[in-house]
């Protein structure tokens, strides 16, 4: 009999933790400076010295960014709040659903809330001993997902008693994957009322010099987008968006090509972004409404902004599929 202040051995329970970006609390610009310190200031995003960097992030970034940001998340902010974080809660609780009993799924944010420090302790006060961590992004990048796992390994390495760890490898080229979005591309486009002369697939953008020192990213991306675009139907190109900075960037620019498009006689487009696992400010603003205006002032006709997998049937199914099959082997599974 272990001494009577001793912790009871709980049963094996496996917990899944679903890490997405991270979103603001309020769609205000103290809410947007406070979240846009704590990612702005993580080394995995910018790969700049701190000594060097920390005065201009303090100085300039965070005096102008955040009002301007604001006044773009109030025009995204929705009844149940940041869009990021309410669909992300929405794939948790679906997940939730299919996974059954035996599992606790929960969801967290790299900056923000809920932080994944606070959700691995709700899930280890669960009883969680055997936790996967799934960072949702298709693509691998140092910014993204080596942060997320950064965040996670740091909340482990805080504990006395630390559950078993599996991390979910990215899933850019997984034919779950790629079927998933030719679903839901393919529907999306079947319901519109024009013909699109081309899909634009547009990736967030990163530093090029990223790609030279050794991120997979671009590549990662460049997979995702020509599995999609040799079976989808429709010509399709490549471009990343939402450049930050003075640095040369991946390119082509999203912005760039929209407002090229309509000179080269391509009028009518469908956009969407399979790099994002949920629609966020970067797809409904940026591309929805900004990039949808650039493209008629230049002379664009017709244009359709086409939905991220979100908490659809098909994207769940594919998160659904991918977590069981880094699950196996953890007894009982699900
Ligand atoms: C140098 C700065 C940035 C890098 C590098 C970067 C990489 C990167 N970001 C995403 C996904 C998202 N980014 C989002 C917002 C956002 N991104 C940056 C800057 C960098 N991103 C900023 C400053 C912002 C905030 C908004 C703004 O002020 O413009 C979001 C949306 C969050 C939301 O609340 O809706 C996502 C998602 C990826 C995938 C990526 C690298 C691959
Ligand atoms: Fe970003
Ligand atoms: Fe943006």
């Amino acid at each position: 009999m272990p001494p009577p202040d001793h912790p009871a051995i709980p049963a094996p329970r496996i917990g899944v933790l679903l890490i997405n970006l991270g979103t603001p609390d309020a769609p205000d610009a103290a809410a947007v400076r406070r979240y846009l310190a704590e990612f702005l200031s993580d080394p995995r995003v910018i790969e700049i010295p701190s000594l060097l960097w920390q005065p201009i992030l303090r100085g300039i970034i965070l005096r102008t960014r955040p009002r301007k940001s604001a006044h773009a998340y109030a025009q995204v902010w929705q009844d149940e709040g940041s869009p990021l974080a309410a669909i992300t809660a929405r794939q948790s609780r679906a997940l939730q659903a299919r996974l059954g009993e035996t599992v606790t799924v929960d969801w967290a944010m790299r900056y923000g809330n809920p932080s994944v420090v606070a959700a691995i302790g709700r899930l280890v006060d669960a009883g969680v001993t055997r936790l996967l961590a799934a960072p949702l992004y298709p693509q691998y990048c140092a910014a993204t997902t080596a942060s997320a796992m950064d965040a996670t390994f740091a909340a482990i390495a805080a504990r006395r008693w630390q559950p078993a760890l599996r991390t979910l490898p990215p899933y850019y080229d997984d034919p779950l994957h790629i079927q998933a979005l030719l679903v839901s591309l393919k529907s999306q486009l079947a319901a519109l009322d024009f013909a699109p002369d081309r899909l634009l697939l547009s990736f967030h953008g990163m530093p090029e010099r990223t790609l030279r020192l050794g991120d997979p990213y671009h590549c990662h991306c460049q997979k995702t987008a020509r599995l999609v675009g040799e079976r989808v139907g429709l010509p399709t190109d490549i471009a990343f968006q939402s450049r930050f900075g003075r640095a040369k960037w991946l390119e082509p620019a999203t912005d760039t090509v929209l407002k090229a498009y309509p000179e080269q006689g391509v009028t009518k487009i469908a956009i969407a972004a399979p790099g994002f696992s949920a629609d966020c400010l970067e797809t409904i603003e940026e591309l929805g409404i900004r990039g949808r205006e650039d493209f008629l002032a230049a002379g664009g006709t017709h244009f359709a902004r086409l939905e991220c997998l979100n908490d659809s049937e098909q994207g769940i199914d594919m998160l659904d599929r991918l977590i069981r099959r880094e699950l196996a082997g953890w007894w009982p599974t699900p």
